[in-house]
């Protein structure tokens, strides 16, 4: 997809916008660096027509002191400059980690459904060329571009034949970035597309190795990887193209200026328009110059990364968040749940959920039941307020799901889906999730309803166990005992499970059930499950066939 130089443009100067302070106050000190820089040709000067009209008197001495505190007050001007600029990588790092990790639980969940985000995440990486970039920019190529605009105006004063040279070098740049930089930005991010793409593959690769070693075809990873390092390789070398362009002009100019103004200025000093101390003065802001010129050849690849970077950040932080209401709906004690009409669909085209009409009264517990594919997890998904795109009318307490507070309804929902997964945490952490009100008793007493009790005892560090991602070495009926727990934990107002006590040994199995029906006696939930005598005990059978939903009342009960 081509990406709009413009754009990216627009995002990095967004970007700068928060640094606002620091900039200001780098670029105040390239500015007064530059003149003080200037400080050293001119004082050479001087000191040069002092000497060779044989004055040698205090003035020199004076006239060396200034020089050299000149170069120190160079010297602490740039410190000043480093300085801030650590700070602005330093707010970088933190924006962007907070920024993601804010971000990425508020996703849109319609977004969320086309990527995998692991892979996305990576985009966090190029933080560190961000940081690495910045640094370089906002130090070399203000500075450099100061000390060529300040040079070329002493120039000037010497000869004016010198602001010919000034307004060509200035066109010369500008010529030559009108026409290459948007080309240049476009190759740069299409070889960062190919980068992630190898990433991603590799990532791959290393998510289902144990598959890839039973692979009937050994080469399949590398062929595969093959072809996304090709396409690195030739959008790499389309942009290295534009570089050296960039580069040969930039090399060119150089060349010319350093050669014109040599010959001028040695025109001009045998011609005695210059004095010897100006021709070397003269020398020694050429020679900056030249110097200067150099520094922006080698930032011009570093520009390119930094707006890249930029681009590559911005996919996850830009992303839409999901849309969210005000309405608080912490202290509500029941959830009363009710739909009319309410469809839903993943495309425009597919429907899932097919006009369901439903009333759910608090307290109440329902048996949902179905085909494979037919909506059941999708219904329990739309009911937990994660998709808010469904069309219809779906409430809670009477009140529409789009009003609520999306935090406060889900902290007031225990949901179990087939998809939740462990994390790397604890194993208190996995379960609360970062509640920490939740008492060690209420934890304990869950834990024994849904039999994870006895693992948690034959562990060193109890609760404090560190969980690796994905619940790697522990057993599926582990993982799927945590989950129960996680759902089940602060008495929810609202309860959305999956099979819960499916793959569960039957003492736990009826413990669990035991323990939604007479503990959470006002708690609201829908099972799904195909445990006919469950099904029996609720008060209500959920049937969804090819999307349409038959409601049966259990009255026995
Ligand atoms: N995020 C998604 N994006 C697109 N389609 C999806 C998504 N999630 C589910 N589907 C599709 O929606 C349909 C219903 O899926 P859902 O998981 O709700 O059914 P289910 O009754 O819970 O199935 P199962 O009994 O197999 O768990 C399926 O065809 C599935 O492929």
């Amino acid at each position: 997809m081509q990406k709009n130089p413009a754009n990216i443009i627009v995002k990095f100067l967004n970007l700068l916008k928060f640094e606002k302070a620091e900039i200001y106050s780098i670029y105040i000190y390239a500015i007064l660096a530059g003149i003080i820089q200037l400080s050293l040709p001119l004082g050479i000067q001087s000191i040069i027509s002092f000497v060779l009209g044989g004055a040698i008197s205090t003035s020199i001495v004076i006239l060396i002191i200034v020089v050299i505190v000149g170069v120190l007050a160079a010297g602490l001007l740039k410190v000043n400059q480093m300085k801030l600029i650590e700070k602005i990588q330093q707010q970088l790092f933190v924006r962007y980690s907070f920024q993601y990790a804010h971000n990425i639980p508020k996703l849109n969940l319609r977004d969320v459904d086309n990527y995998y985000l692991p892979e996305l995440t990576n985009r966090f990486f190029d933080t560190i060329t961000l940081q690495k970039g910045i640094a370089k920019l906002l130090l070399d190529v203000p500075a450099a571009t100061i000390q060529i605009l300040f040079g070329l105006i002493l120039l000037s004063f010497y000869h004016p034949v010198f602001i010919f040279f000034g307004i060509l070098l200035l066109l010369i740049v500008y010529i030559t970035l009108r026409i290459t930089g948007s080309r240049g930005l476009q190759t740069s991010v299409q070889e960062s597309d190919y980068k992630y793409k190898v990433a991603a593959h590799l990532q791959e690769i290393s998510r289902v190795v144990r598959t890839y070693k039973f692979s009937r075809d050994t080469e399949l990873p590398v062929r595969k990887a093959d072809k996304h390092v090709t396409g690195y390789l030739k959008s790499r070398t389309a942009h290295f193209r534009i570089l050296l362009f960039q580069y040969w002009t930039l090399i060119a100019f150089k060349v010319v200026i350093t050669a014109a103004m040599l010959i001028v200025g040695a025109f001009l000093l045998v011609n005695q328009q210059l004095n010897i101390g100006q021709f070397i003065a003269a020398e020694i802001v050429i020679l900056m110059i030249i110097d200067s010129v150099e520094k922006l050849i080698v930032n011009l690849d570093n520009v390119y990364d930094v707006l890249t970077s930029v681009e590559k950040i911005t996919k996850v932080t830009e992303k839409p968040l999901e849309q969210n209401g005000r309405l608080d709906i912490t202290d509500q004690k029941g959830f009363t749940i009710k739909a009319q009409n309410l469809s839903f669909g993943y495309t425009d085209d597919n429907r899932i959920l097919k006009n369901l009409n439903f009333t759910i009264k608090s307290g109440e517990k329902v048996c949902l039941q179905g085909a494979y594919s037919s909506g059941k997890s999708s219904l329990l998904k739309v009911i937990s307020g994660s998709y808010k795109d469904f069309e219809g009318i779906l409430s809670i307490n009477d009140v529409s799901i789009h009003n609520y507070d999306v935090n406060t309804l889900r902290s007031r929902v225990g949901i179990l889906l087939n998809i939740q997964e462990i994390f790397k945490g604890t194993l208190e952490e996995n379960i609360c999730l970062g509640d920490t009100s939740i008492p060690h008793k209420q934890l304990d007493k869950i834990a024994a309803v849904t039999g994870l009790k006895p693992y948690i005892d034959t562990l060193k560090d109890g609760y404090a166990t560190e969980l690796l991602p994905l619940g790697q070495h522990l057993s599926y009926r582990v993982i799927k005992k945590i989950l129960l727990c996680r759902a089940l934990i602060g008495h929810p107002a609202l309860l959305l499970l999956e099979e819960p006590w499916m793959g569960l040994e039957d003492e736990y199995a009826a413990s669990v059930q035991n323990y939604i029906m007479n503990e959470l006696k006002d708690t609201t939930a829908i099972v799904v499950t195909s445990d006919n005598t469950f099904a029996t005990t609720c008060d209500q059978l959920f049937f969804i066939d090819n999307g349409a939903l038959t409601t049966i009342q259990n009255k026995d009960r």
